[in-house]
């Protein structure tokens, strides 16, 4: 038998982030949208117990740092491993990657992989998992993990892996410009640069921005853009100074919000219409400021089984 699941890539359309705290990581809260950019994972079952993993990329050529290791440091992999060691599972899992989310982008790739092969790997094995029980495993693989099971609009708070559905009453869907750089950023690279720009500075607890949610409920695009904020920002242009002129692009090319994607190097840009979206995908093509240039639509689902 073979399942196949389809898990989206994520945008922070506001990112604040508090002090690190003891475990290492910081507290957040941020508000995730799930955008149309999807990768698929496929499970096949072997009878070895032997977990496996290969990855067909469609996301543009990255550099070598980026690449996506195909052993057991491959999240699918750990998501597996972590399934079949709780449920006392036999079996083993062939897992085969179609990646389209860029690599070490702050799209949460990797964390979306883990998702997919949660559910796909319940269905395989046929554990009967219920959604909540798979959520509180996706919370041991990673902070993002949750939410991409989740999908939709979500505020994620602790180190952003305690998902909460409150924003059932927004609407709208939005038109997304993903601009993608040629080699990713490390999360915690990001991260520690944060805490060296703080430079010892007390840093308040993070909350989420009132006007973020009411541009959410009123499912307005312009009130969305000039909401849209994430304190990783200023870190991720202090490692990568070159993202200030594609931000500014977008901007000048009509966007109604533009801004890193989590930890970057991505960037995203808010468009009025998926025909504004065009015109500022190819204003950033033709300046070639970055490697690739996609256009998205959100929110939709976290990761299902199409199979
Ligand atoms: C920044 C965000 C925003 O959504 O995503 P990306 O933009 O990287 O995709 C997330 O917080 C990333 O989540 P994820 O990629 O799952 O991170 P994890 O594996 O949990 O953590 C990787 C490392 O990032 C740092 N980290 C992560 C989350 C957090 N709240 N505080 C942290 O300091 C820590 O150094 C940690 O060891
Ligand atoms: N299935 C996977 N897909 C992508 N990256 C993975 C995967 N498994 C492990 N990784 C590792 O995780 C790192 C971060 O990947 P990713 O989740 O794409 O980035 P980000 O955290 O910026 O969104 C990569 O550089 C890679 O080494």
């Amino acid at each position: 038998m073979t399942s196949t699941v389809r898990v989206p890539a994520k945008i922070n359309l506001s990112l604040a982030v508090g002090p690190a705290r003891d475990d290492g990581y910081h507290s957040l809260a941020t508000v995730y949208q799930a955008v149309d950019l999807h990768d698929e994972v496929r499970a096949t079952s072997r009878d070895d117990g032997r977990i496996t993993v290969t990855v067909h990329s469609e996301a543009p050529s990255t550099g070598e740092s980026d690449e996506v290791p195909v052993d057991d440091r491959n999240l699918a992999v750990r998501a597996a491993d972590l399934l079949r060691e709780t449920m006392g599972v036999e079996e083993g899992v062939d897992l085969a990657i179609r990646k389209a989310i860029p690599v070490a982008g702050g799209m949460a790739g990797g964390s979306a992989d883990a998702a997919a092969a949660l559910v796909a790997c319940n269905a395989e094995w046929g554990l009967g998992m219920s959604r909540d029980e798979l959520q509180e495993l996706a919370t041991r693989l990673g902070s993002d993990v949750p939410f991409l099971l989740h999908g939709g609009n979500a505020v994620g708070g602790g180190r952003g892996e305690l998902v909460s559905p409150v924003l059932a009453r927004s609407r709208g869907s939005y038109h997304w410009v993903v601009a993608i750089a040629a080699v990713g950023l490390s999360t915690p690279a990001v991260f520690g640069e944060f805490d060296r720009l703080q430079d010892g500075a007390d840093v308040e607890e993070p909350r989420v921005p009132d006007d973020l949610l009411s541009a959410l409920r009123a499912g307005d695009p312009a009130e969305l853009g000039a909401a849209l904020s994430n304190d990783l920002q200023a870190a991720a242009l202090s490692l990568r100074p070159e993202l200030q002129a594609t931000l500014d692009l977008g901007r000048d090319a009509g966007a109604l919000g533009a801004i890193v994607s989590g930890s970057g190097p991505t960037t995203v840009f808010l468009a009025g219409s998926e025909a504004e979206g065009l015109d500022i995908a190819f204003a950033l093509a033709a300046a070639q400021v970055c490697a690739d240039v996609v256009q998205a639509r959100g929110p939709v689902a976290g990761a299902r089984l199409i199979t």
